[in-house]
């Protein structure tokens, strides 16, 4: 029953034939494009292009005449409209980790006499160490941490406050912050608003500059299906650029890098926020997976991703033997990600026990097991398989097997 239903939902759904553009393994349901996106097809190509054509032909001409040396720019123009953007504000380079780093000290800067970074209680934690690590390099009398609840971040700010940090679709619950509101709250107190858009870049639409948000930074693996480690991507507003000088002042950032003058010099815009060199092979494959978005109404995708959430969702409370899951993700559209949530005091070893039975999910301490749903490749019929063999687990208690006893180093 459920199945025919996922199959008519199928049918009608008219991002469906994306699916095809992406290398899935048969018989595997891979719920985890939250964490790690799936490989589009288009990807292996073009990287084994690059190694023979580029790098095994031309060398290292291949950073003028394979235009290597501007990819972090165009990748970031690429990216730009994924994220309400217009061009020259987005960049892509480093990790997210990295850039944070270059955006937080930015605000610092932009904000002189304020000196708390306001986070958010629960944030992922390298937000979280990232802003620690600055503060403790700066010291406490240039900068300190603020934490306050998600739901309390607008009572949080004060006339101290340069910079509030906050994610859009939280990683372990997939509540989603209503990004407009809390960027004006923050404005209306004097600080700047700093987003991490990690796990909504790629799985619905984000309007950085209709908000108004002064920075931000977001993730080339996940949503955007770049692969493993590529890189991130940052954001700076135009009426910020060029006004104040972002700490790791690599030679790629200078405004003549090959010059090799003795002086630093910023490039304009948002290039002063490249550091060292870029990883040619993760750009060319995440420029290629990003060609799987051209032409895509990203308010359909938003639709489909919540309409697979639903449709799981109702899928779970119909199970009897799901009972004793807690759902984590709000029941409103406005405050969901791409994820569902589902808290159970064995959550470690369900979701072991769902991935032998090739549900591709993962797990977050303390208890929480993850259905991430990537509305460019996964089906209804993916959600439809994922409840019923959650149902599955719990009703044949196959999760307290003794092998899911021991958990995994990366899970
Ligand atoms: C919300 C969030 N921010 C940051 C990161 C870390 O990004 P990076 O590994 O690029 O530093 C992740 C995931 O790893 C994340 O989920
Ligand atoms: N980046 C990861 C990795 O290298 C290994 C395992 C997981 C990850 C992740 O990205 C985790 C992810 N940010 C999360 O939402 O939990």
């Amino acid at each position: 029953m459920i199945y025919d239903e996922a199959a008519r939902r199928d049918r009608e759904d008219p991002l469906a034939p994306l699916r095809e553009a992406f290398a899935l393994p048969e018989g595997i349901v891979y719920l985890d494009g939250n964490s790690l996106g799936a490989l589009p097809k288009a990807v292996p190509g073009r990287i084994r292009a690059m190694l023979k054509d580029e790098w095994g032909q031309d060398l290292i001409a291949s950073w003028n005449c394979h235009g290597w040396i501007d990819l972090p720019q165009r990748v970031g123009e690429r990216i730009a409209p994924l994220v309400g953007a217009a061009p020259e504000q987005v960049l892509c380079c480093d990790s997210i980790s990295v850039n944070l780093f270059k955006l937080l000290a930015t605000a610092l800067a932009l904000r002189p006499g304020r000196h708390t970074i306001l986070v958010e209680a629960g944030d992922f934690p390298t937000d979280r160490y990232l802003t620690e690590g600055l503060a403790a390099f700066l010291g406490e009398t240039r900068c300190r941490v603020r934490e306050a609840p998600g739901d309390r971040l607008a009572d949080a700010l004060d006339d101290d406050v340069a910079v509030l940090l906050a994610t859009e679709v939280n990683f372990r619950s997939g509540r989603r912050h209503a990004m407009d509101e809390l960027t004006r709250a923050a404005h209306e107190a004097g600080a700047l608003a700093l987003w991490d858009l990690a796990h909504s870049a790629g799985a619905m639409p984000v309007a950085l500059d209709a908000c108004g948000v002064d920075l931000a930074v977001g993730c080339g693996y996940k949503f955007l299906n770049g692969g493993p480690g590529a890189p991130a991507f940052l954001y700076v507003a135009r009426r910020h650029q060029n006004v104040v000088e972002q700490p790791l002042t690599g030679w790629l950032g200078h405004r003549d890098p090959f010059a090799f003058a003795d002086r630093y010099q910023p490039a304009a815009g948002v290039l002063r926020y490249q550091a060292g060199t870029p990883s040619i092979l993760a750009l060319r494959s995440l420029e290629a997976a990003l060609e799987v978005f051209d032409g895509i109404d990203l308010q359909a995708l938003r639709a489909k991703s919540l309409a697979l959430t639903d449709f799981f969702l109702a899928a779970v409370a119909a199970e009897p033997a799901c009972e004793a899951l807690t759902v984590l993700t709000p029941g409103d559209h406005g405050e969901r990600g791409s994820q569902v949530s589902l808290a159970h005091p064995e959550g470690y070893a369900i979701a072991q026990a769902l991935i032998e039975d090739g549900v591709i999910v993962d797990f977050r301490a303390p208890d929480i097991v993850r259905f991430g749903f990537a509305p460019l490749y996964n089906s209804f019929a993916d959600a439809a398989a994922a409840a019923r063999s959650l149902a599955d687990v719990l009703a044949g208690a196959r999760h307290r097997a003794e092998r899911f006893r021991v958990r995994a180093r990366v899970t």
